[in-house]
């Protein structure tokens, strides 16, 4: 059977004064195991939060259909933040060549992409500006359907395609919402408008293997059926593991649980290669926003190799001893040859670089930050996929998510909600004159009142 990812945990073991040893590994056996029986009978009962792990196995026949819908078009943009936006962008960025938008169209072959995440109106005035909105889809993706920044985005974006095409506006549009509820929801049935369905047992930050992050990828070329194909392969792979030290997920959620416990609050996330740079970046919300409550969780850090070796590595050597950094390399990268000879002189002391692969040189770099943080007591977890591709990549996310909502059950935590994050988002309703938040105005006025007692103004 070839391989699906590799993960060393040999670094895991060190860590200073605090290291974690094979035996405090040994004692969380048991309930590692009875964790991975739950998340596997609640994901069977497709119980609310578990369900991303059926997606696997979902029928994609209507995405693949609502996918040749949008290649049609000239631009496709997609609305949404959080867990209706990363996924997208880790996808894309992945899976899309370098500089996608600025390809020929000859050589693109599908739609540019677009994603409108944060309210900062020079993005959106400039993305307008760039656009023929009636040859662009409007994809509105969210599954609360009344996330204020998505709602502001969609109702600018709306506007302005009903001044351009009238009636057939919502020809342009395609909705990505939970099946019954929310606003979204009614306004499809409302217009007529395409429409596609989040699984209601589906959370945002666990969404990408769904409509959410696969309607926009199988528009843009990108082989969804693999992507799938290859988290089905990892949660086959998982379920046969039955035993600690084979199963890479028991062992990793094992290892952040104690190294968590031994005070190292961070988990820096330090994948080689600009592809995977926005694969920290989907950790960061699924990593954050699962584990971070009831005064648990870890610190995601998105890093970048190599260009954090240029930056963070000096700190993540010799500064406090409060993280766990994991390295994920490649195997195969394109050739990109560096020339074999360089005629000229003063290059001389360059000739260690004539001839090498450039894609070679990430992946040393890769096991030379590992080694190096190893021999300064630091522990790092180094994971390497085979290559970068649609099925590694569903492979890799799939891991993700099953560790993450391991970790979660051994800090005896819910995985698959977010309270800390609706306070914020009443403050919001109510600053901005939604109704029925009222209520909230004075609380904001107090506690921003507060964090502004001693105010200095130069
Ligand atoms: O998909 P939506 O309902 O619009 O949610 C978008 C995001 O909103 C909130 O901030 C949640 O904390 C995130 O988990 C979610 O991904």
């Amino acid at each position: 059977m070839d391989e699906l990812l590799s993960v060393s945990v040999g670094g895991a073991f060190v860590g200073g004064d605090r290291p974690v040893l094979r035996e405090n590994i040994d004692d969380l056996s048991r309930m590692v195991e009875e964790a991975d029986v739950l998340l596997r009978e609640k994901g069977r009962d497709d119980v609310d939060g578990f369900g991303w792990i059926n997606l696997p196995y979902q029928d994609l026949s209507e995405t693949i259909e609502i996918g040749r819908w949008l290649s049609g078009f000239e631009a496709i943009v997609q609305i949404g933040i959080g867990g209706s936006a990363l996924g997208n962008r880790m996808l894309a960025k992945a899976l899309l060549p370098p500089f996608y938008n600025e390809l020929d169209a000859s050589v693109r072959k599908a739609p540019k992409f677009y994603l409108l995440e944060n309210p900062d109106p020079k993005t959106a005035v400039s993305l307008l500006d760039r656009l023929d909105l009636s040859k662009t889809a409007f994809i509105v993706v969210s599954k609360s359907g009344s996330t204020t920044e998505t709602a502001a985005h969609f109702l600018w974006a709306w506007q302005k395609v009903r001044e351009k095409m009238g009636e057939r506006a919502s020809d342009n549009f395609l909705i990505i919402t939970d099946p019954r509820k929310g606003i979204l929801r009614k306004f499809a049935k409302s217009t007529g408008c395409r429409s596609l369905n989040i699984p209601e047992s589906v959370g945002g930050r666990y969404s990408v293997l769904s409509s959410v992050g696969l309607a926009t990828a199988s528009a843009l070329g990108i082989n969804i059926e693999k992507l799938v194909q290859g988290a089905k392969e990892m949660d086959q792979r998982l379920a046969l593991r039955s035993h600690l030290w084979e199963n890479p997920a028991w062992l990793l959620a094992c290892i952040n649980l104690l190294h968590a416990k031994a005070g190292r609050n961070m988990a820096v996330m330090m994948p080689y290669g600009d592809d995977l740079a926005d694969f920290a970046e989907w950790f960061a919300q699924l990593w954050g926003e699962s584990l971070g409550k009831e005064g648990c969780g870890t610190t995601p850090v998105r890093a970048l190799g190599a260009i954090d070796q240029h930056s963070q590595l000096q700190l993540y050597a010799e500064g406090p001893d409060d993280k766990l950094i994991t390295i994920i390399d490649v195997n195969n990268r394109p050739l990109f040859l560096l020339p074999d000879v360089v005629d000229i002189d003063a290059l001389k002391d360059l000739e260690f670089l004539y001839g090498k692969a450039l894609g070679d040189l990430l992946s040393i770099e890769a096991r030379s930050t590992a080694s190096a943080l190893v021999k300064a007591g630091k522990p790092i977890i180094y994971l390497k996929i085979p290559e970068v591709s649609e099925r590694y990549i569903g492979a890799l996310v799939f891991f993700y998510e099953y560790v993450t909502a391991l970790v979660g059950f051994l800090m005896k935590i819910n995985p698959f909600d977010q309270p800390g994050v609706e306070q914020g988002k009443r403050y919001i309703y109510s600053l901005m004159g939604r109704k029925g938040y009222k209520e909230y105005v004075k609380e904001v006025e107090e506690y921003f009142g507060a964090c502004q007692k001693m105010e200095i103004i130069i």
